[in-house]
């Protein structure tokens, strides 16, 4: 469903972010994207959605080649792509519902968005997310009243109701303690599963990415160094894409974690 061929980001500073990326995701898969700092990974989930304009190469989504697109094209093919933040990127003084409603803004257009009037099936919609991800008695509370772990949810709210294919998900964990983390990356794929959604997941926690998702990619320099499942990240693996380090408690903790979430 998406497809990049020779996708290639070099900024204005002369960095290198990406070089020659082809990627394929089938629709309804989950996938994570590993690497060190700086190995180009929010880079190429930007380049997706051109959030950050790609320097070479194409993206595919269905068959429509994203990287063609003007203006009005990519706004409305962005609908299509959901994307949820490390740092949540809520209107602060706005409420839960108001927050969740703003995914809609793709749809409804400048001024009935403007005058908050959104259509009620959008309204019903957020009420049903809400209540999925367990917020529903907060859609009224505004967003600064809220721990980091219920605003993660009320991102994925917002992004889940553009209706989109497809999920690009950028360090959703990575301002959350340990156990609301899992309890995020649990609800982010059990949604994709039960709406058939793919997603990129840009994830520093390995343990975690290994945890979750069936397939892992690791990126170093701008270049894709393994493309399998998380089983296939070997101690050897995680060092070409990480450098040298001891992996073995990082292999131990996904085990553990496997035995904890069996138990529970
Ligand atoms: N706006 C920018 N201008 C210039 N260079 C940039 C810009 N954004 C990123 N880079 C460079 O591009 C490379 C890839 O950065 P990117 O943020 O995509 O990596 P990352 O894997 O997401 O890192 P992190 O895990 O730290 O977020 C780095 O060398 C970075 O310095």
């Amino acid at each position: 469903m998406l497809r990049l061929k020779n996708l290639t980001k070099t900024y204005k500073t002369g960095d290198k972010a990406l070089t020659n990326i082809g990627l394929e995701v089938p629709s309804g898969q989950v996938l994570a994207l590993i690497g060190p700092s700086g190995a180009g990974k929010s880079t190429l989930i930007r380049c997706i959605n051109r959030l950050v304009e790609p320097t070479g190469g194409e993206v595919w989504l269905d068959d429509l080649e994203l990287t063609k697109l003007g203006s009005a094209g990519l706004r409305k093919a962005r609908r299509s792509m959901g994307m949820i933040f490390q740092e949540y990127a809520l209107v602060e003084r706005l409420t839960v519902m108001e927050n969740v409603l703003s995914g809609r803004l793709g749809y409804v257009g400048f001024w009935r968005s403007f005058l908050r009037r959104y259509p009620q099936s959008d309204v019903d919609e957020a009420f049903r997310l809400l209540d999925r991800v367990g917020l529903l008695h907060m859609a009224d509370k505004r967003a600064d009243e809220l721990s980091g772990g219920q605003r993660q949810r009320v991102g994925i709210c917002r992004a889940l109701i553009q209706n989109p294919k497809l999920l690009l998900v950028d360090e959703p964990t990575a301002s959350l303690d340990p156990k609301t983390s899992r309890q995020i990356m649990r609800l982010i794929t059990e949604l994709c599963r039960e709406r058939g959604l793919a997603a990129i997941i840009n994830i520093h926690d390995v343990a975690l990415a290994q945890m979750f998702v069936p397939r892992v990619v690791g990126l170093r320099s701008g270049e894709i160094v393994y493309d399998g499942p998380p089983t296939g990240l070997s101690p050897d693996k995680l060092t070409e894409i990480y450098g040298e380090e001891d992996w073995e408690a990082t292999i131990e903790a996904a085990e553990d974690d496997d035995e904890i979430e069996a138990a529970e």
